[in-house]
């Protein structure tokens, strides 16, 4: 039997949210669903002054066919395993380089101005292999305009915020035109080379699967290399954050991953070898912290879609133009599926998989046609974090708490006093 829903209603209750009536899904099953759908009937829905900032032809904005071909661009460029070669020495050494900053006993170190700082670097280089100098400078200045225009009222008029973050957005445009231009000139010289060293290569050379060999706009590559900045900016360094935070306060779990870290980096300096990829990616205890971290930091706490025609989900019915949002924070805290949920337990995942259980109750990077395309490069980036931290310093976390509104931050930057190993 199918019911419209009224008020409060179970695991699926309507109410109201910035001012719009929402459908609220804290259903496993039904939040799969929603993610699962292919764009026939739900589509991705933001507040007025995001969708502003992004743009109609972002990759969180467009959906069918031209969805469907950018993202598999993006993911397929992600997996190559030349990328991960390269990004995982490029990670390496903007990790070991940002702590060897710390060097002195007794320091003071802002973990979550650390983090953003390595992690803003690497996202750019992945993106567009912009390297350091002056136009890292100049994006690292214009994308914290830019951004502050997310969560802001939506009026473009002179002194607003919306109108300051989009003209940020109009320079970082400027800029990466100028290098996609750049790149497609030298593509054009040397054809026969089809080596992809960032995602402006993977789109550059995105052709689709039709004969006509349809590329895709400039215009449309560049405004998707800054819209793509925006979910994997602070995500990844809020990650390391907590994870550091978590286990600061569970002193067992951190000694069994610098046993674990320990060991690997033994094996390294017996055989001389360097470290690859997979040697972080298969660290099952650094993996089960990953995946504790991200179930209790819920980072991106929930998707936000839009019924493009009315549908029947396990009994519900959700009316065409209404709003869903699929929250992933109740999932990840439901004592019926996580004993224990408010408990570090990175132990939990040794029964569950260290690949995650079913995505219907662990989705911290979405799922269906839409999971996050930066997945892996988040968790590498992660572990190579974790991996360097526990094998260099000793720290002692000062006294700080985690906020999860608007987004999630640590009050103080996460504050600790770091010494090196001996
Ligand atoms: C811990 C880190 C990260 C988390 C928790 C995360 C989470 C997510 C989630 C939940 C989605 C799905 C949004 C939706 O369905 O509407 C998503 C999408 C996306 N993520 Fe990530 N992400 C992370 C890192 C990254 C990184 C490093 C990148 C690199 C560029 C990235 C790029 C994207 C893009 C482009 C999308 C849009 C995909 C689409 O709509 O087709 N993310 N992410």
């Amino acid at each position: 039997m199918c019911c419209v829903l009224g008020g409060r209603y179970g695991k699926v209750f309507r109410t109201h949210l910035l001012g719009k009536a929402v459908i609220v899904s804290t259903d496993a099953e039904v939040n799969r669903a929603v993610l699962r759908d292919a764009g026939e009937t739900f589509v991705p829905s933001y507040p007025k002054s995001i969708t502003e900032l992004f743009g109609e032809t972002s990759i969180l904005n467009i959906n069918g066919p031209l969805h469907k071909r950018v993202h598999a661009s993006i993911v397929r460029f992600f997996k190559s395993p030349l990328f991960k070669a390269r990004l995982t020495a490029h990670i390496q050494q903007s990790v070991t380089l940002s702590l060897a900053s710390w060097t002195r006993t007794h320091h003071l170190v802002y973990v979550q101005d650390q983090a953003k700082q390595i992690s803003f670097e690497i996202l750019v280089k992945a993106l567009m292999s912009v390297d350091g100098g002056e136009d890292l400078d100049f994006l690292k200045r214009e994308y914290k305009e830019f951004i502050k225009g997310l969560i802001c009222l939506p009026f473009k008029l002179p002194g607003m915020q919306l109108r300051r973050s989009l003209k940020a957005k109009e320079r970082m445009l400027r800029m990466t035109r100028r290098i996609v231009e750049e790149r497609r000139s030298s593509m054009e010289l040397n054809a026969e080379q089809d080596d992809c060293n960032d995602a402006i290569d993977a789109l550059l050379r995105e052709s689709g699967d039709t004969d006509d060999n349809q590329r895709l706009p400039l215009d449309f590559i560049s405004g998707n290399i800054i819209e793509m900045m925006v979910p994997g900016e602070d995500s990844v360094p809020m990650a390391m954050t907590l994870a550091v935070k978590y286990l600061s306060d569970n002193p067992v779990a951190l000694k069994q991953l610098v046993e674990e870290c320990m060991e690997l980096k033994r094996a390294k300096v017996e055989t001389g070898d360097s470290y690859v990829c997979t040697d972080y990616l298969s660290l099952p205890f650094t993996q089960n912290v990953i995946n504790e971290t991200l179930r209790m930091a819920n980072i991106i706490n929930a998707v936000w879609r839009q019924a493009t025609k009315d549908v029947e989900i396990k009994g519900y019915l959700i009316p065409k133009g209404w709003c869903v949002l699929a929250s992933f924070t109740a999932i990840h805290m439901d004592d019926q599926i996580y004993k224990n949920p408010y408990h570090f337990d990175p132990w939990r995942w040794e029964k569950k998989g260290a690949g995650g259980c079913s995505t219907a109750t662990f989705s911290p990077f979405g799922g269906g046609q839409r999971l996050c395309p930066g997945l892996e490069l988040a968790r590498l980036e992660i572990s190579i974090f974790l991996f360097h931290l526990v094998t260099t310093y000793r720290w002692v976390a000062q006294k700080d708490e985690v906020l999860y509104f608007p987004t999630v931050k640590m009050k103080r930057k996460l504050p600790i006093i770091v010494s090196p190993l001996t």
